[in-house]
């Protein structure tokens, strides 16, 4: 099949959404020397409102306004952040994944100022979070912090704390990285410490169903173990039916002998509940680990939990 000639690439408009464009443009590139790509920034919800996600319409905040500039033709191809792409719902119809590029690191970091570890940090110290997922595991291991609200792109996230409106961050690695900051990091932090959301780290290249002559263009780029890895955890969430307020945190890995697992976990927002679940795929498809590891919370009480946070 022959490749498109021009692909207009549509993402968020912050550094990081762009960052992860030019990877993605560099790789097709690379992949089909020939073809021409042209970037279509879009300000999503999510950029624009800084208060409380639930307040918006929480899950989609990130992704509502790229996917209908795919959907009415303004560009071919959206890069998206998995952690970022609902998953509790299909794709919005009429659109598809056509691949998971190689995983990036699914590590939260720390960032102090002053280089300390997490364990080091002082009574009272202010953690600047709004994510539901760390406050939870930080007010479980480390109940001397206090968690700020603190939301804004990871830039704008940086240069608040430079103003001192937190004395340390909670940020992805991967992100830190995409916006070359790898240098603010004091400590990368263990999964078992802090565990990753669901998606962490995978950019997904998604397209319009039948569009295939794109499709096939840029299937190439995927990677199969991260493939397997996505798959696994966006049907975890999808059966666990999770809103946006509930802590809910895991990861896939496929290990050096290509066996696929699945850890997940489900947290009350003061941390003092925890559900975890651990297994292995075997010979099951990777969704179907995912439904598995969902069905086990479940059965621990995981639905109870996610419902009875206010949303
Ligand atoms: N909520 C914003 C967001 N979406 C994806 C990432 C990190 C990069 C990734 O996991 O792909 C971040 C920043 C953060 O959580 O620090």
């Amino acid at each position: 099949m022959s490749v498109p000639e021009l692909i207009r690439v549509v993402s968020r408009d912050s550094p990081m959404a762009l960052a992860q464009v030019e990877r993605v443009r560099a790789e097709l590139t690379a992949l089909h020397p020939g073809v021409r790509t042209e970037v279509v920034p879009v300000k999503t919800t999510g950029d624009k409102w800084l208060g409380d996600l639930s307040k918006v319409e929480g899950k989609g905040a990130f992704t509502k306004e790229v996917d209908a500039a795919l959907l009415a033709g303004e560009a071919d191809l959206a890069v998206h952040c998995v952690k970022d792409v609902p998953a509790d719902r299909p794709l919005p119809a009429g659109t598809v994944f056509a691949a998971f590029l190689k995983r990036d690191d699914i590590r939260d970091a720390l960032v102090h100022p002053g280089g300390l570890t997490l364990d080091e940090l002082p009574d009272g110290t202010r953690i600047g979070t709004s994510s539901v997922r760390r406050i939870a595991q930080l007010a479980a291991t480390h109940p001397h912090l206090e968690c700020v609200p603190f939301r804004g792109n990871a830039n704008r996230r940086l240069e608040k704390l430079r103003a001192g409106e937190a004395d340390a961050l909670l940020l992805a690695v991967s992100g830190l990285e995409r916006i070359d900051r790898r240098d603010v990091i004091s400590e990368v932090l263990s999964p078992e410490t802090m565990m990753p959301p669901i998606g962490a780290g995978i950019l997904a290249l998604q397209c319009r169903e039948g569009d295939d002559e794109l499709i096939d263009a840029v299937s190439g780029l995927g990677d199969p173990d991260t493939h397997r890895e996505a798959t696994a955890e966006r049907m975890f969430l999808h059966v666990l039916q999770g809103h946006c307020n509930s802590p809910i945190a895991g990861y896939a890995r496929v290990d050096h002998g290509g066996e696929l697992s699945l850890r997940a976990c489900v947290f009350t927002p003061d941390g003092k509940t925890r559900l975890n679940a651990h297994e292995w795929a075997g010979r099951l498809h990777p969704a179907t680990l995912g439904t598995s590891v969902a069905v086990a919370l479940l059965r621990q009480g995981a639905r109870e939990i996610i419902d009875g946070i206010p949303h």
